[in-house]
C-alpha cells in the first residue's frame, strides 16, 4: 500500500455535533488500524449553511449549503477526507467525490420535546421546526397545530424552546443522543413519523481518486447502514426531491431483503401517498426508484407538483 502522509486532515463543519461525529470517525478509524489518536487531526470548515440562520433552508433553495466548502477543501487537497450526517448531503454528488463509508446508523427516530407524545399537545399549539417533512407530518396528525421557523444548531433549537417561541419541537434522536442529551423527549414512534432519508447516518467522504484512502475507510463503514442509507437515496433521487422537501423514508434490512417505507406530503400534510416494499439487496437502488416513481403516481396534481420538473429518469 503506497505510503500515508500522517497524520490524515479529517474535514467536518464546526457545529458541536459535527465536532463529536468528526470525534467518532477519527477515534473508529485510529482503532481500526491500530493508530495512535494523533494519526487523525480534525479541521474545521465553514460552510453556508453554518451562515445563514435567518431563513428557511427550503427557501434559500438547499443547495449544497453543507457541502459546498468541504468539498472544495477536500478537491483541493486541504484535508484528506470528510464527515457528514448523511441527512445533510444532497442525492446528487460530484462525480470527483465518493461516499466511501457510513458508521453505524444510530437511532433514527424524532423526539419530541415539550409533550409526552403528539397527542399529547395541546388544541392549537405551536410547534417550531424548519423542516417541511415534519411540519407536514405534525399536520397531517394534527391540523390545528401551528408551525413556527425554528433554525440553529440542537443548543440553539432548546434555548429557542426555553424561551417559550413555541410549545414544542421535534429533534432527531441521534443529534441529541451524540451531544449527551439522551433523556430530552419523547422518541416519536417510527409507523407515527417516518424519518428523514439518511436520518442518523454518519458518513465518511474522500476523493473517488483517492483508492487509498477508500480502502483505509472500509475498515469503518457498516455494510447495513450504507446499503439502506443508499436506497433512500435512491428513493429521493427518483422523486427530484432535496433533502428539504416533504419526503420520509426509512429503508432497513429484513433477512437477506431490504424492506423500504416512504412517503411524500404537501406541506400542510393535506394530500399524503405513502407505501412499503421489500426486495433483494442486489439493485436495491433500482427498486427504490420505482417505489419513488410509483408515489408519484398515485400523487394528486398538487402533490405531484411539488416534485414536478426536479425530477430525474
Ligand atoms: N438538518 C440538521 C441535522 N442534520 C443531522 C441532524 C441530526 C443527526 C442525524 O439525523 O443524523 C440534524 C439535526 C436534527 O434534524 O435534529
Amino acid at each position: 500500500m503506497p505510503k500515508l502522509d500522517f497524520p490524515l486532515r479529517l474535514g467536518t463543519r464546526g457545529s458541536p455535533l459535527a465536532l463529536v461525529q468528526a470525534n467518532m470517525v477519527a477515534s473508529a478509524l485510529c482503532a481500526a488500524h491500530g493508530w495512535p489518536s494523533d494519526a487523525v487531526r480534525i479541521v474545521t470548515v465553514k460552510t453556508s449553511g453554518d451562515r445563514i440562520q435567518d431563513r428557511p433552508l427550503a427557501e434559500i433553495g438547499g443547495k449544497a449549503l453543507w457541502t459546498k466548502e468541504l468539498d472544495r477543501a477536500l478537491l483541493d487537497g486541504e484535508i484528506d477526507f470528510s464527515v457528514h450526517s448523511m441527512k445533510d448531503v444532497e442525492t446528487i454528488r460530484p462525480e470527483t467525490i465518493a461516499i466511501a463509508a457510513m458508521l453505524p446508523r444510530a437511532d433514527m427516530r424524532d423526539r419530541l420535546i415539550g409533550a409526552d407524545s403528539i397527542g399529547a399537545l395541546r388544541r392549537g399549539a405551536v410547534v417550531g421546526t424548519s423542516s417541511p417533512r415534519r411540519a407536514a407530518q405534525l399536520l397531517r396528525l394534527r391540523p390545528d397545530l401551528s408551525i413556527t421557523l425554528f433554525r440553529g444548531n440542537v443548543a440553539t433549537r432548546l434555548a429557542k424552546l426555553e424561551a417559550g417561541e413555541a410549545d414544542a419541537t421535534l429533534l432527531a434522536a441521534a443529534g441529541l443522543d451524540r451531544l449527551g442529551q439522551p433523556d430530552i423527549g419523547a422518541a416519536i414512534p417510527l409507523d407515527v413519523m417516518l424519518p428523514a432519508p439518511a436520518q442518523g447516518a454518519v458518513g465518511i467522504e474522500t476523493r473517488a481518486a483517492n483508492a487509498v484512502m477508500i480502502k483505509i475507510l472500509s475498515a469503518i463503514s457498516d455494510p447495513d447502514t450504507f446499503d439502506c442509507v443508499m436506497a433512500e437515496r435512491a428513493l429521493l433521487l427518483a422523486l427530484g426531491g432535496g433533502c428539504h422537501s416533504p419526503v420520509a423514508a426509512l429503508a432497513q434490512v429484513a433477512g437477506g431483503d431490504i424492506h423500504l417505507r416512504a412517503e411524500i406530503l404537501t406541506g400542510d400534510g393535506g394530500d399524503y401517498v405513502g407505501d412499503d416494499v421489500r426486495f433483494p439487496r442486489a439493485d436495491a437502488a433500482g427498486h427504490a426508484s420505482a417505489l419513488g416513481r410509483a408515489l408519484l403516481d398515485r400523487a394528486s396534481p398538487a402533490l405531484r407538483g411539488l416534485f414536478a420538473g426536479r425530477r430525474v429518469e
